[in-house]
């Protein structure tokens, strides 16, 4: 079984048919999902992280049923929002990474080591004392981003993570998006450079899969159809 697996998914959110019949089977470690504003894309990264339930149909995410095994999902799973202000929660920067692990059964000291590590890689070691929500929008989206890294996850799902990034930290939060190591990666972006360096891409439109496959031909096909 992939760790992606949907089969004739809807969600309804209040009267809006917003994702129809979709299904898919995906188990490559980096995806992107592309589409036009509103046809679907983060409807479909909530739904994956469980954030979303459907409506019908059958959903797996890492061999889970999102609706019934919410819990353990949690602990697999890492989502990431475009605006971060949605998931800073702590008063200063060290405390939100570590409150990321406060649900895991490690050690003080290995939590504390974990938490210097994560904040150095993501470059917020000189501003771990600060309050969280002082920082600029972009040290916001990488406290958001570090606490998703910190604790290890299978799957993180990045919805936009470099909307508010310069092109230095734009780079550095790709790369660890993308760095080899145990997590998979599934990424809501337009950022067709970003999309093109998954290893499979989706596409999204009016609520519907259109189509899924090589990420150049899944973007030549979007860019058809916007007309570009
Ligand atoms: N809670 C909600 N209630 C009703 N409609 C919703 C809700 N959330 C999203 N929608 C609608 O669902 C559709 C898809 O929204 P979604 O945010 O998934 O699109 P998107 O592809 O991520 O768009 P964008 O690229 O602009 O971020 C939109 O028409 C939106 O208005």
């Amino acid at each position: 079984m992939s760790y992606l697996e949907l089969e004739d998914v809807d969600v309804r959110l209040g009267d809006t048919e917003v994702l129809r019949r979709v299904s898919c089977s995906l188990d490559e470690r980096t995806i992107a999902v592309i589409g036009e504003n509103g046809s679907g894309k983060s409807t479909l990264a909530r739904l994956v992280g469980g954030l979303t339930h459907a409506t019908g149909g059958t959903i797996r995410v890492l061999g889970l049923d999102p609706a019934r095994d919410a819990t353990r999902l949690r602990r697999r799973v890492a989502v990431v929002f475009s605006n971060p202000d949605t998931q800073i929660v702590m008063p200063t920067v060290a405390e939100d990474v570590a409150f990321s692990l406060r649900s895991d059964k490690l050690s003080r000291d290995e939590k504390t080591r974990r938490v210097d590590e994560a904040m150095h890689r993501f470059g917020l070691t000189e501003v771990a004392g600060r309050a969280s929500h002082d920082l600029s929008g972009g040290q916001k989206q990488l406290l958001a981003l570090c606490g998703a890294f910190v604790r290890r996850p299978d799957l993180v799902i990045a919805d936009e993570p470099t909307a508010y990034l310069d092109a230095r930290n734009a780079r550095r939060v790709a790369d660890h998006l993308f760095e080899e190591g145990r997590h998979r990666l599934l990424l809501v972006t337009h950022d067709l450079a970003l999309a093109r360096r998954c290893e499979k891409a989706v596409l999204v439109q009016d609520g519907a899969i259109a189509a899924v496959g090589a990420p150049d031909e899944i973007i030549a096909e979007y860019e058809v159809g916007l007309g570009c």
